[in-house]
Parts: C-alpha cells; sequence; structure tokens
C-alpha cells in the first residue's frame, strides 16, 4: 500500500516537467512489482513479469492513476483538453494573426501564451494576465470608437446653428419630438374648424407674422406649422423658411428621410392647394 502513495507523488512531480520522462524514472527508482507493472504496459514485458504477475495485478490500479494521465480520457480531461486546445489554436493563430490589423488577432493571441505558461500550475491566472496585456493594445481603439469627444462638438447644436446657421438646437423642456408627438396625436392644431381650399395668395401672406399663423404647403397640402416652431430640433428660424410659401425644396434639402406627413399629419393641416381660378370660379358656385 506504501508503494502507491510514492507512485502518486512522483507522478505529479513527473508531469509538470515532462511526463514520459519522469514516469521512466519513477519506474527505474521503484524497487518492487509496480515499477515492472509500468513497464510492460509501456514498453514490453521481459521475464521478470511473470513470477510478479501478482503484484502487477494489484499494481493495476496504481498504474490506472499512471496511465489515466498519460491517456487523458476521464479524469484529467479538462486540464488535457485546455492544454490540447491551446495548442492547436496556437499553433493555427500566428500565421493568421495580424497584430496591427484587426482586434480579433489580439483575442486569439492569448491562447499561444497560455501554452508556454502551462507548464506552471499558477498560470491559469497569468494565462488570464496573459490576454489582458493583448486587450491593453486593443483599449487604444476603445478610446477611437469612443467618439464621444468627437460627438461632443457636434452635439452642440447651438453653436452650429449659430456658426452654419443650420443645424439642430436645444429644444426648450416640454418640446422634445415626445413631446410633439403627444400633442398632435389628438387635437387640432390647424387653426381653422374645416378644411380650407388655400390659394396662392392666402398661402403667401401667412406668414407668421402680424400675428398671423405661418403656414406652408408641401405636396400639394397646407399645413400651420406655428404649433411646430418650438419643437423643430432645427430651429424656428429655419422652419420658418418655409412660411407663406411651398416648403418641400427647403424640406428636402435640409432633411429628406423625415416624414413630413407622418409628423404634421391631420393634427396641422389646413387644407389643400387651389389656383385662384379654381377659387373664383368655386366662389361663383357658391353664389
Ligand atoms: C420648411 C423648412 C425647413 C427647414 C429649412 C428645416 C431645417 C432643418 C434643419 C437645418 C435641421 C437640422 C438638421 C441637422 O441637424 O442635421 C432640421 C431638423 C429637423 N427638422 Fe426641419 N426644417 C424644415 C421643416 C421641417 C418640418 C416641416 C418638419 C416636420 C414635419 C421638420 C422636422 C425636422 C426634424 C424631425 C428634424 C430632426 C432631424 C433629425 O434629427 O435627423 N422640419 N430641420
Amino acid at each position: 500500500m506504501g508503494g502507491k502513495p510514492l507512485h502518486d507523488e512522483r507522478v505529479i512531480k513527473d508531469e509538470r516537467p515532462g511526463v514520459t520522462e519522469l514516469t521512466a524514472k519513477s519506474i527505474d527508482s521503484s524497487t518492487a512489482a509496480s515499477n515492472l507493472d509500468g513497464v510492460p504496459n509501456v514498453g514490453e514485458g521481459d521475464s521478470t513479469p511473470k513470477a510478479k504477475a501478482t503484484n502487477s495485478t494489484e499494481a493495476v490500479p496504481t498504474f490506472s492513476l499512471s496511465a489515466s494521465n498519460d491517456s487523458e480520457p476521464v479524469a484529467p480531461a479538462k486540464p488535457a483538453a485546455n492544454i490540447s486546445t491551446a495548442s492547436p489554436q496556437s499553433a493555427a493563430m500566428p500565421p493568421p494573426v495580424m497584430p496591427r490589423s484587426k482586434p480579433a488577432s489580439a483575442s486569439l493571441m492569448p491562447p499561444p501564451k497560455p501554452k508556454a505558461a502551462s507548464l506552471m500550475p499558477p498560470p491559469s491566472s497569468s494565462s488570464l494576465a496573459a490576454p489582458r496585456t493583448p486587450m491593453s493594445s486593443a483599449s487604444l481603439r476603445i478610446p477611437s470608437t469612443g467618439p464621444l469627444p468627437n460627438r461632443g462638438p457636434p452635439t452642440n447644436s447651438a453653436q452650429r446653428a449659430g456658426s452654419s446657421g443650420k443645424g439642430k438646437v436645444l429644444l426648450s423642456p416640454g418640446h422634445s419630438p415626445m413631446d410633439w408627438a403627444a400633442l398632435s396625436r389628438n387635437e387640432n392644431l390647424s387653426g381653422v374648424p374645416t378644411l380650407q381650399r388655400v390659394t396662392p395668395s392666402m398661402l403667401k401672406a401667412m406668414t407668421g407674422r402680424k400675428g398671423k399663423p405661418a403656414w406652408s404647403s408641401y405636396q400639394g397640402k397646407v399645413y400651420n406649422i406655428t404649433p411646430y416652431l418650438p419643437f423643430h430640433p432645427g430651429g424656428e428660424p429655419e422652419l420658418m423658411k418655409g412660411a407663406g410659401r411651398d416648403g418641400a425644396a427647403l424640406f428636402m434639402e435640409a432633411h429628406p428621410w423625415v416624414n413630413w406627413e407622418g409628423m404634421m399629419g391631420q393634427s396641422c393641416l389646413v387644407g389643400i392647394m387651389v389656383s385662384e381660378s379654381e377659387a373664383v370660379s368655386q366662389l361663383d358656385e357658391m353664389d
């Protein structure tokens, strides 16, 4: 029984530096059948094993431990699998790895380092540190991707609007797009009780000045843009450029992706554009 623990200790020590050489040494140093048992299994059996066949049978469990370490099939599967996986990956990794080109390469780097460190039992923690070192290089990308400083200047929409005259502005509290959506959902903001037939002369008079509302036409429909002025992300002056006229060109130039009809919808719809002659004929019909 005492021989078994000795074998186990030797095997453990041997595994770390090199499994095969250490096992061979343990076999030589061991005095009894246990060595003989290991020998026939590893290599070839001699005549001596016959006399100690009984011992060999007892030694089988001890041998199974050493064999398990070598074969890696049962208990040691986890550490062995880690080592085995690391080695093939690392071998495959080096050629494809482009350190500067892609961050993925950095992530691939960690596995190869664990190989060298794999010999050290503590290296499991060191292996974690190894991947982190390449991470530091990858971290350089984070600042680049973190365009917060770059985006910071743009977010100062007020500054842009002041400098270029175009850009988003800081909307006053209660005038966010969500607030506008809530306000325009159900209320009639057109300023007229019913849909109107609007002539070009009528539209031209609705400039938003002198107490008159600001109307703007878009694709044959006329909208009261006055209620939307404090909600306009581009600022009131920009929106006012479309007052008293067809705002389609200005609108499409500023933001063709915005859905005018969806935002102004039914709430701000004043009516439809008609020619002066049509308006006159209608008046005649009314008479
Ligand atoms: C009629 C003349 C108009 C002009 C000249 C104008 C101009 C502008 C400008 C310069 C911006 C800032 C764009 C940016 O920061 O990239 C803007 C944003 C915006 N405008 Fe207008 N606008 C007009 C009419 C309208 C109308 C009628 C609506 C609503 C139906 C509208 C809805 C918006 C929205 C939603 C944004 C934010 C766009 C975004 O965040 O991408 N605008 N506008």
